[in-house]
């Protein structure tokens, strides 16, 4: 599976933090990440991550291009509800998408967890039939 991480900057200690706790899956798979946020993971757990731009100068939009092409299949993003953005509206971009395209989507750790436990569970393998697909 592709799996985007993301977190804001308030966020970067429980991105950081969930990830370590969730290496032994998350190595599984092919990871992605914005700037900043990817670069935090990999110092921290060692984790090859692909790093896009930092979000704030598109990587939020890298990321959404993926899901637009089915290239995605999961987004774990964890945001910062208390703080104003000043690229809010990528980042209202990326969820629309993830809805668009039925991308499992965790905005906060309780759900990125949840995800995760699914995903080692394969309840998520349904992804591998959507790969690459265009909508008719
Ligand atoms: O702003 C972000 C997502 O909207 C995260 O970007 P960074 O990972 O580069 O800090």
């Amino acid at each position: 599976m592709k799996i985007a991480l993301i977190a804001h900057d308030k966020k970067k200690k429980d991105i950081v933090q969930f990830t370590t706790a969730y290496k032994p899956i998350l190595e599984k798979h092919e990871l992605f990440a914005t700037g900043t946020t990817g670069k935090k993971i990999m110092e921290a757990t060692g984790l090859n991550v692909h790093r896009f731009q930092s979000g704030p100068y598109g990587g939020d939009q890298q990321i959404g291009a993926l899901i637009a092409n089915n290239e995605m299949d999961m987004v774990i993003f964890f945001r910062d509800p208390l703080t104003a953005q000043p690229h809010e509206p990528d980042i209202s971009a990326l969820i629309r998408l993830s809805d668009v395209y039925e991308i499992p989507l965790a905005t906060n750790m309780a759900t990125g967890e949840l995800l995760m436990h699914a995903l080692d569970r394969g309840e998520l393998n349904w992804r591998q039939f959507v790969h690459g697909k265009k909508d008719d």
